[in-house]
């Protein structure tokens, strides 16, 4: 690699708090700079920042890895096809990464700090463009799906059944990008429900998320016959296809979905023995039981179990007692682990289940978004701002 990693990842630690005014920055910067290219972002901005910044986060964290990082940059630059990203656009991005990172680093910007990031971004976007241009021009840039089924399975949750209207190859376990007309530029990522059918179609759980924009259209008004748009398949947790061991699966919420699809691959497979705990709000959030039970009857390898706390209970003890039943489970080595869920839950249960014995190089789930990593305190004041939990005190032994 022509740049060093540790420049780059010492000097996004300095900005990385400033996450927020850093993207508000660089899209400020594309657009006066760029007439024009505007009419490409949807109107409102705010998650398409977030977005903007998770993908470097993705970046900066895989940059040690090259095999990782080219994988990733590859699906990254076919997935932009359904932008209409051209090799042209790139250069002007990289321009008003560079001036948003340089404006917000301060006095640490150092001329050293300037070629790592140019060289960086010249790889990074020659990765990209390649992996575009190795997609045979016919190929789709993104599927149309009309929408077959559309069940409502809680108040706020919708399970979806789409049939795209050219072959979509996936394997079980990844996560597509869905626009719709009625939020024209809004892509959002949901996980694939099932494992690929012979029929083509495919399954999603939607649940409308506070603000959500395009979440709150497909729960509330997406009617069977419309059609959407979905973008080619990503991720990489998916089952290790060599793989004869047993698996863990950890699922919060609508996190179901990716599970799901993954149980039913195994079944197809031969299937091999398998627990799964499936946490939610509280019993009337298990929104897809009679697809649990059918699982569950079918298979005799597969053991579900349920975490829901009493109605109404707060949040915290719904994730007191998914930690409690999986800390139950005692030994967790030999395991290949599967999380998926809301942004908390696969760190939190990672390192759960890494005391239990479980094989980090075996635990897989998709990324986790950067605001995650928000949480460095910028200064003593912020540290003592900031709620956490303190780490000497063992909660369940204090009960
Ligand atoms: N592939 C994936 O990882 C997928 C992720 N999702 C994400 O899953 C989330 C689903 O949200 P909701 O259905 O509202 O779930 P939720 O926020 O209601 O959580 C469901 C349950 O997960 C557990 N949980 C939540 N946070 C946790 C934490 N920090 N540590 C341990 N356990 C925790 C709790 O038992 C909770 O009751 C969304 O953020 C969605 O983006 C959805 C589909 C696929």
């Amino acid at each position: 690699m022509p740049f060093d990693p540790a420049v780059i990842r010492a000097s996004f630690a300095v900005v990385e708090r400033r996450a927020d005014q850093l993207t508000r920055y660089f899209y400020a910067h594309l657009f006066t700079h760029n007439p024009g290219v505007q009419e490409l972002f949807p109107a409102r901005l705010a998650e398409q920042r977030d977005r903007l910044f998770a993908a470097l986060t993705q970046l900066v964290l895989r940059l040690d890895d090259p095999e990782r990082l080219a994988g990733y940059l590859a699906a990254l630059g076919r997935d932009h096809r359904k932008f209409r990203a051209a090799p042209e656009h790139y250069p002007a991005v990289g321009a008003s990464l560079i001036a948003a990172l340089r404006h917000f680093s301060g006095h640490s910007w150092t001329t050293e700090i300037e070629k790592a990031w140019t060289e960086a971004y010249t790889v990074i976007a020659q990765a990209m463009i390649d992996a575009a241009a190795a997609v045979p021009e016919e190929a789709p840039r993104w599927w149309e799906a009309e929408v077959l089924r559309r069940r409502r399975a809680a108040p706020d949750v919708v399970v979806l059944t789409l049939a795209p209207d050219r072959p979509y190859p996936f394997t079980a376990g990844q996560y597509l990008t869905l626009s719709s007309d009625r939020r024209p530029q809004v892509w959002r990522p949901y996980s694939i429900a099932c494992a690929p059918r012979v029929d083509g179609s495919l399954e999603l759980h939607v649940r409308r998320v506070p603000d959500g924009q395009l979440s709150t259209a497909l729960v509330n008004e997406v009617m069977p016959g419309e059609r959407l748009r979905i973008g080619p398949p990503l991720g990489e947790a998916v089952l290790d296809p060599g793989s004869a061991r047993p698996l863990l699966a950890v699922a919060g919420g609508t996190g179901w979905a990716q599970t799901k699809a993954l149980l039913e691959q195994l079944a197809s497979d031969g299937g091999r023995p398998a627990t799964v705990f499936l946490a939610a709000r509280d019993d009337a959030d298990q929104y897809d039981l009679p697809a649990v039970h059918a699982l569950v009857e079918r298979h005799a390898w597969l053991h579900v179990l349920l975490a829901a706390p009493a109605d109404r209970a707060p949040r915290e003890e719904g994730i007191a007692l998914l930690l409690e039943g999986l800390r139950d489970l005692g030994d967790c080595a030999g395991y290949d682990v599967h999380l998926s869920g809301p942004p908390g839950l696969a760190p939190a249960v990672a390192r759960q289940l890494t005391v239990q014995g479980a094989d980090p190089a075996l635990i897989r789930h998709d990324p986790v978004p950067a605001t995650l990593n928000r949480a460095r305190p910028l200064t003593s004041s912020d540290w003592f701002l900031d709620r956490r939990d303190v780490p000497w005190i063992n909660r369940t032994e204090l009960g």
